[in-house]
């Protein structure tokens, strides 16, 4: 499926299920209100799967790993190769997202979208590499507008393969050595903003490694001077393949009426540069939490989605998504089980509106 297809697919939410599901979620035997967010999150998704009979069933999480050149620069704490290493790690369940997936009954999707080295396939990994890992954007493009649309195109057909499967809750996750520097370029140029505001210390780099990233920054946006109406153009000139893979499952669950749980700083970006190329996939994402990055409650706000969590993480890999799994489970269980005031015999109750 191409972008333009799948954009083409993308229907507004079910009006009607969502009306369905508020009468309801108002007739069961608790204050108005009561469940706050929860509310919120079950209407939308009676909107997504165009039904009132709310069931999350079967989840997953996928990760996009990559690398990213600009690493070059001095950018991180730790070097390149350690993408590979925990890319491994996830999938011979030994990573933090390998223990939580596992422990929510959801499954884990490893790909290689851009690892800058040949690995083996044979122990899980899924290989759809579009190139082997970025350019280092200080110097030139991180990679064609091509490379760019390839990835975003392979993200949308692995997140439409996931919903054929049945998958109903499609976490995002990342891995990348250097891709809070992508990330917080992509955001410096979405939402006009200095490096300094947007960019924090990643997996734990110095301050003198923080101003040198804020530096590589700022001279790569007023190099490429990518242009913030046209969300390819960002992606291409200063992002990264993992996070156009990403866009490319957020558009991809909306293109297939599923959902897509938004995970920390790095996958809101990705889910701002899928908003930015088609607004109605917004109505098929849900967020999870608020990272400790920086720019982790700035792109929450941009994306005007309501967060469930706010833990102080900053991992990536999916976690804070995955970390949210139980909410969306124990909302629905709520929503299917509690009788209505009549069945409960509260009938003295009056909701007051
Ligand atoms: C051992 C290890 C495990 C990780 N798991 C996720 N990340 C996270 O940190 C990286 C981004 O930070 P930066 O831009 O500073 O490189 C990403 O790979 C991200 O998923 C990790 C990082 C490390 C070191
Ligand atoms: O919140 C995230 O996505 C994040 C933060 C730091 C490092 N890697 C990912």
């Amino acid at each position: 499926m191409t972008l333009d297809e799948a954009i083409r697919r993308i229907k507004p939410p079910d009006e009607s299920a969502m009306m369905h599901a508020k009468a309801r979620l108002d007739g069961i035997a608790k204050p108005l209100n009561s469940l706050g967010r929860l509310e919120g999150l079950i209407i939308k998704a009676a909107g997504i799967y165009r039904t009132d009979g709310v069931d999350f069933g079967k989840k997953c999480v996928v990760v996009m790993c990559a690398d990213n050149g600009v690493v070059m620069e001095g950018v991180t704490q730790v070097s390149s190769e350690i993408t590979t290493t925990v890319a491994q790690n996830m999938v011979s369940g030994m990573a933090t997202i390998s223990i939580m997936s596992q422990k929510q009954n959801a499954d884990l999707y490893v790909v290689d979208i851009g690892i800058n080295r040949e690995i083996s396939y044979d122990r899980g990994m899924i290989n759809h590499k579009v190139r082997l890992g970025t350019e280092n954007f200080s110097i030139m493009p991180a990679m064609t507008r091509d490379e760019a649309m390839q990835a975003i195109e392979t993200g949308i057909r692995f997140a439409s393969g996931l919903a054929q499967k049945g998958y109903k809750l499609i976490a995002t996750g990342e891995m990348g050595i250097g891709n809070t520097t992508t990330s917080s370029a992509i955001t410096a140029a979405f939402l006009d903003k200095e490096a300094a505001e947007v960019t924090g210390r990643g997996a734990g780099l110095s301050s003198e490694g923080l101003k040198k990233k804020i530096n590589v920054i700022d001279d790569a946006l007023r190099f490429h001077k990518p242009d913030k109406e046209d969300a390819l153009d960002v992606l291409s000139k200063v992002g990264g393949l993992d996070i156009a893979g990403l866009c490319g499952v957020f558009i991809g669950c909306a293109a297939s009426g599923t959902a897509a749980v938004v995970d920390g700083f790095v996958s809101s970006v990705a889910a701002l540069c899928a908003v930015r190329l088609c607004p109605m996939v917004k109505e098929y994402m849900f967020a999870s939490h608020i990272s400790k990055e920086p720019a982790g409650r700035m792109l929450i706000q941009e994306l005007d989605l309501p967060h469930y969590l706010d833990c102080e993480m900053c991992l990536g890999e999916g976690t804070g998504a995955v970390l949210s799994f139980p909410i969306f489970d124990l909302a629905s269980e709520v929503y299917q089980k509690m009788r209505s005031f009549h069945e409960a015999k509260i009938l003295q109750y009056v909701p007051l509106q």
